[in-house]
């Protein structure tokens, strides 16, 4: 059976006095396909940046690998951390670098190679997001959007990360665009041994990508379920948030 990668023990969040989360409570193994749902301002990103490591709870205790996050130190966060990337909304890749030095930042940080070595490792990635070679001396901002963002995911899976987290991948693409998006995630889920997490309201993804869906309501994970499964959940907000016609014909073109 595969291994615990994520154990989410009673999360708390709050903002002043904005309760996000409070005794939330999530499992994930390793290899799922999670996507992380729920209404609007329900706390998924913000839930996606304490799985990264990137903002702490404000109660309630986070395991990662095996190992509560709380327990560690500088140097054991920072071998946690490495096993995480991460694909932020905008693609938040530095406007001033070109896309192959953009990823080539989290490998030489890391690792003490020869810039030749970095470039061909930065490369490798590139090529992996089917990115073409010409994409590498490219600035951020002459890249179409669905470029951009595999640059972003080249950029995350730079140290080979057993856990990729995207926040909302496929938002803003036409949808040729998203589809293709959702068939790289396929891809590198099947090719590269990792865990994937990412907030989706894109119901195509949604049926296409997961294996697993967590609603989040109420300040908590109310369900986790496929996909197919939570559709007919009949808690009255997760049944509100699917009764649209877009989850239907989702569910009729996966049935066709
Ligand atoms: N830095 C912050 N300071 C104050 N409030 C914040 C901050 N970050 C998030 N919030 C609040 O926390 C709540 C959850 O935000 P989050 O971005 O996680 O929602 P979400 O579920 O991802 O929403 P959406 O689907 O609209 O993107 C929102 O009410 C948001 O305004």
């Amino acid at each position: 059976m595969a291994a615990t990668i994520i154990q989410l023990q009673g999360i708390a969040t709050r903002f002043g006095s904005h309760q996000v989360h409070e005794q939330l409570c999530l499992e994930v193994k390793a290899g799922e396909r999670l996507a992380l749902v729920g209404g609007s301002g329900c706390g998924k990103s913000v839930l996606l940046s304490e799985i990264a490591l990137l903002r702490e709870p404000d109660a309630g205790e986070i395991q990662l690998f095996g190992q509560a996050v709380s327990q560690l130190d500088t140097q054991g966060l920072k071998q946690v951390r490495k096993k995480i990337g991460m694909m932020f909304q905008q693609g938040a890749l530095f406007s001033s670098l070109t896309v192959l030095e953009n990823i080539m930042l989290p490998l030489a940080e890391h690792q003490r190679l020869s810039k030749g070595l970095l470039e061909e490792l930065a490369m490798l990635k590139l090529r992996m997001t089917g990115l073409p070679d010409h994409a590498a001396w490219k600035y951020p901002q002459e890249l179409s959007g669905g470029m951009l963002k595999r640059a972003a995911v080249a950029r995350a899976l730079a140290l080979d990360p057993a856990l990729l987290l995207l926040d909302e991948p496929t938002a803003g693409l036409d949808p040729a665009g998203a589809s293709a998006f959702d068939e790289l995630l396929l891809t590198l889920h099947a090719t590269l041994d990792l865990t994937l997490i990412l907030v989706t309201h894109d119901l195509d993804s949604l049926w296409r990508v997961t294996d697993q869906v967590a609603y989040l309501g109420e300040k908590r994970v109310l369900a986790k379920l496929p996909m197919g499964a939570l559709a007919q959940h009949e808690h009255a907000e997760i049944a509100h948030y699917f009764a649209n016609t877009r989850a239907q014909r989702a569910a009729i073109k996966l049935e066709a």
